[in-house]
């Protein structure tokens, strides 16, 4: 493991680190905040996924989160968005193939060797940060836009991994909506694999309960055809899980949104996170 940043941020530190991926075979980079907590004692994790078109630094830069993490404890990590590097398979468009991976395990080839972006979030990234950071195993999920399915679906398919779950103005449904594209390239035409890997399909299976923290923006330009909100409510009453959803006036789908209510957020996850 390589550390390719560090900056001091609200008595914590803002660290960029590099290392080799088993599950996606290449170099991954991601974002890890140490909030000033972490030097006494083990703190709890809040993973964040970010949308279509980023890296991991668009978050760590454009956000504002140390400010909540120092304040609450929390350690914040922010893996990429796919894998990447030479010979990474790409395709036209910015919903499929690098800064695409929609958080899914691909089935079909060119894109099952390295698009395996479930698997490197939800095993190999906690088991890395558990054992390098003063992190404990109390973790969080949460993310913003194909992050925000990329929260949901983590949180859904592995019951009793995270505590806590939220997201900012997430592809609610990415097989009807925003991930239509890719979910035709990384799994074929199969239907029942898209339901296995879409949140709201899985909100009406799932026999867990999921309480739901959601802030979206009523000016958001995707909001109709490809955030879908709508599916993300009628699912969580057909599965009875608590949907806080929470729709902002005036709010567009970009990071000013995000810089908002990120705060509100962390406090979630840390309310949870901390809890006995
Ligand atoms: N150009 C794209 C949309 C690009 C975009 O808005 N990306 C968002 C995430 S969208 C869903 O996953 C983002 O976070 N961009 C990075 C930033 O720093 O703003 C299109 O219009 O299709």
């Amino acid at each position: 493991m390589r550390k390719i940043e560090s900056h001091g941020s609200f008595g914590g530190t803002q660290e960029v680190w590099a290392h080799d991926a088993t599950s996606t075979s290449c170099e991954m980079r991601f974002g890890v905040f140490l909030p000033p907590q972490a030097q006494h004692t083990p703190c709890p994790v809040l993973y964040f996924l970010s949308g279509l078109t980023c890296t991991e630094q668009n978050f760590i830069q454009k956000s504002g989160m140390q400010r909540y993490a120092a304040e609450h404890g929390l350690i914040i990590v922010s893996p990429d968005t796919s894998p990447r590097g030479e010979g990474v398979p790409d395709a036209e468009g910015d919903d499929i193939g690098l800064s695409a991976g929609f958080y899914v395990d691909a089935t079909q080839a060119p894109w099952s060797a390295q698009y395996r972006m479930q698997s490197y979030v939800t095993q190999e990234l906690p088991t890395l940060v558990e054992a390098h950071f003063p992190a404990s195993d109390m973790r969080g999920i949460t993310g913003h836009s194909m992050g925000g399915h990329g929260a949901l679906i983590c949180a859904l398919r592995n019951p009793g991994f995270y505590r806590s779950v939220s997201a900012l103005a997430p592809i609610c449904s990415a097989s009807r909506g925003w991930g239509r594209k890719a979910f035709a390239a990384y799994f074929g035409e199969d239907a029942d694999t898209w339901r296995r890997w879409d949140a709201c399909d899985l909100l009406r299976a799932s026999k867990e309960k999921f309480p739901l923290l959601v802030d979206q923006g009523d000016a958001d330009p995707f909001l109709e055809d490809k955030l879908q909100p709508d599916l993300l409510r009628a699912a969580c009453d057909a599965g009875g899980h608590a949907l806080d959803l929470r729709m902002r006036r005036g709010y567009d789908h970009g990071f000013y949104f995000v810089a908002s209510f990120v705060g509100d957020h962390v406090a979630h996850h840390a309310a949870a996170l901390t809890r006995a």
